[in-house]
């Protein structure tokens, strides 16, 4: 115990828990003396006072790198905002976005504009050096006034630190001053760094326009480069992550469920993107590969879906892609007997669809209804026996969940998935879930039956939380179940994550009717436009429904559907970034950004591409609506993180009596 200090405080009313007496010992080791504990508190009364920072919310990002990274670089239009707020009238629109431009892409913006203004003789280009760099200065410090100076140098590159620091809180006004600042000006010139602070300074106030990253699940599958956003959010500053389904199949198979990684492959092979897994993730598909081609030919319903730029010549490539995603789909289909067999709880039984098959006539039972089946290829299963896999197939399953289980690059990023993900997140009184709370016609949650306990509500989703990480730290467990309930999750009725009735994937693989197509949504897709049902969804999380929203993904909406409702309490913001959905929505989605003046949602064009923005200064953000204005403008106080410091206030405080 520090010196001076009493024998812990008696003064206090309760006797403090074992977390409070750590927390106390702690304080008392970082803050020996009466002046240390002064400081702090005076310096963490200070933070609670600063303006609440800014949250962003984005989802459904598919494998959309490129769009992501857009987003992440623009702050959902936030680094715009904050340029005209300072430069309006100053600059005109064209100089406003092409500063803007700068601070998203700076290295390549700079190349740009070196080779634009190159051959100019008047010193153009030095003009424009001296020019940029004042201007991201004042842009800079208007970005910094919501943090501690201690924050702000945390955000600088550490070699510019002390010079942009000068920079920064030296006023030029001050006469004295001025020929310091010029001279720190010339010897960046002078040292040729002119480039490397520019870039780090674009990058500094991308930071600090944003200060945390909410990321509402669907990272993986459809789009090109899963692994691409997870790099770049592993290398983010401050993220969290809520789960989406697409995301269970990835932790799935890495914890040993053969079914989420078959769900995976053939995504992969119905969107072209198994370059992901060959050479992202360095797993072989040689053996699958040769295994399709030997066993499977061409088949209409099989084939990969095409994107804008995608072309496929169905003999070559496009081929071998049909083939696999039929090998894998049988597979698929196989196993889905085996696990729904063994988890009763689940309550699947009519989703056993292979075993449904009249195999000699081509039709299926389904809801008493027969169904003719159309593009089947059903070879390799026996009649008698659906759920077997064949000698090969077998081999084959196991082999790939090993080489899933070994990639060290995929072990990286589901590592980082799983550790800072998590199925819902409770954050400054808003609730974050990718899909849904399932719930009966009239709003009840719905029990889920596992291992003889019921489950409901937030006690069902706190399950399914402990189970996704007890079966992804234990990956070659005998016990299946974990895993089983992982790929639950994936597509099983009562899962938060899918939120459907069931998946119609072999129907619309093999029946022609579009009505079997179907998938029913559960009721809470209604639901959720009432206020009252908001509420107490709200209240189930232990939040206060007078100020707070949920937050959902998932369910693509689109243009000129509204999502906003519950009279502004429930944000829908599937992201819209899949190309492959983009035809159905109609633009690029919607994110989310909550800063100390309330909530706005942000709708966004289809991204073009990064040298679009460079060249012609393109945005993708099209318009921006208020959800909520706050009347007190919120601070730091308000906030979670501001809880904990008042506590550490409170704490400190009673440490002061002491001394
Ligand atoms: O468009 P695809 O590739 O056929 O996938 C459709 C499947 O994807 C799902 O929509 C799930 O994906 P989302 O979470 O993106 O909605 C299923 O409900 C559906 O069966
Ligand atoms: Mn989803």
């Amino acid at each position: 115990m520090a010196k001076g200090v009493k024998k812990l405080n008696q003064f206090r009313d309760e006797e403090p828990t074992n977390e409070q007496k750590y927390l106390r010992d702690l304080m008392e080791e970082r803050f020996p003396t009466k002046e240390a504990v002064i400081t702090e508190i005076m310096n963490l009364e200070a933070i609670l006072h600063l303006p609440k920072a800014t949250e962003h919310f984005v989802s459904d990002l598919h494998g959309e790198y490129a769009a992501f990274d857009h987003i992440l670089r623009n702050g959902s239009g936030n680094i715009k905002n904050k340029i005209t707020a300072i430069f309006g009238g100053r600059l005109t629109p064209k100089r406003l976005q092409n500063f803007a431009s700068l601070i998203y892409y700076p290295e390549d913006k700079l190349e740009y504009k070196k080779h634009q203004l190159e051959q100019d003789e008047d010193g153009a280009l030095e003009q424009w050096y001296l020019d940029t760099i004042q201007r991201l200065l004042e842009l800079l410090q208007f970005v910094s006034t919501k943090y501690t100076r201690s924050k702000v140098r945390k955000a600088l590159e550490p070699n510019f630190a002390y010079i942009t620091e000068e920079l920064l809180y030296t006023d030029p006004q001050v006469f004295d001053k001025r020929s310091y600042l010029d001279q720190l000006m010339k010897n960046l010139v002078s040292m040729g760094v002119t480039d490397e602070f520019i870039i780090a300074t674009c990058y500094t106030i991308q930071q600090l326009v944003v200060d945390h990253l909410h990321v509402l699940g669907d990272i993986y599958d459809r789009g090109e480069h899963p692994e691409l956003i997870m790099d770049r959010l592993m290398s983010y500053h401050s993220v969290d992550i809520q789960w989406g389904n697409h995301d269970m199949l990835w932790i799935g198979a890495s914890a040993g469920s053969a079914l989420c990684m078959l769900n995976l492959l053939r995504i992969s092979a119905r969107y072209n993107n198994l370059a992901t897994i060959e050479d992202a993730y360095g797993i072989s598909l040689r053996h699958l590969t040769r295994f399709a081609e030997e066993n499977y030919g061409d088949n209409p319903a099989f084939r990969p879906k095409l994107v804008e730029g995608d072309s496929f010549n169905f003999d070559g490539e496009g081929l071998q892609l049909t083939q696999i995603q039929q090998a894998v789909a049988i597979m698929q289909f196989k196993l889905e007997i085996r696990t729904i067999a063994r988890e009763p709880d689940f309550n699947m039984a009519d989703r056993a669809l292979l075993t449904k098959v009249d195999y000699d006539k081509k039709t299926i039972q389904l809801a008493g209804k027969t169904y003719q089946l159309t593009n089947t290829c059903f070879d390799l299963i026996d009649p008698k026996d659906p759920g077997k896999l064949t000698a090969e197939e077998e081999e084959l399953i196991s082999g790939l969940l090993r080489s899933f289980i070994d990639s060290k690059s995929l072990q990286r990023h589901l590592k980082f998935l799983v550790n800072k993900g998590s199925m819902y997140l409770c954050y400054n009184n808003n609730l974050l879930l990718h899909g849904c709370m399932p719930v009966t016609a009239k709003g009840e949650f719905l029990p889920f039956k596992y291992h003889g306990k019921e489950y409901r509500g937030k006690q069902l989703v706190d399950l399914f939380d402990q189970q996704v990480r007890h079966a992804y730290n234990d990956p070659c467990g005998d016990d299946h179940s974990a895993a089983d309930l992982i790929w639950y999750l994936w597509q099983g009725p009562i899962s938060p994550l899918f939120g459907k009735e069931a998946m119609t994937t072999f129907e619309r693989y093999f029946i022609k009717d579009k009505a079997t197509h179907e998938e029913v949504r559960n009721p809470y897709f209604k639901l959720r436009h009432d206020e009252g049902f908001v509420d107490i969804l709200l209240k189930e999380f232990g939040l206060d429904p007078s100020d707070g929203h949920v937050v959902n993904g998932h369910t693509p909406v689109k243009r000129g559907h509204d999502a906003i409702m519950a009279n502004g309490k429930m944000l829908v913001i599937d992201g819209g970034y899949s190309k492959a959905y983009q035809p159905t929505t109609g633009f690029g989605g919607y994110t989310l950004l909550y800063n100390s003046y309330g909530l706005q949602l942000v709708e966004h064009h289809p991204f073009t591409s990064k040298e679009d923005s460079i060249v012609n200064g393109t945005d993708i953000v099209s318009a921006r609506r208020v959800v909520n204005h706050e009347v007190h403008r919120k601070s730091v106080a308000d906030t979670d993180i501001g809880a904990r410091l008042k506590e550490n206030v409170k704490m400190l405080r009673s440490l002061l009596a002491e001394y």
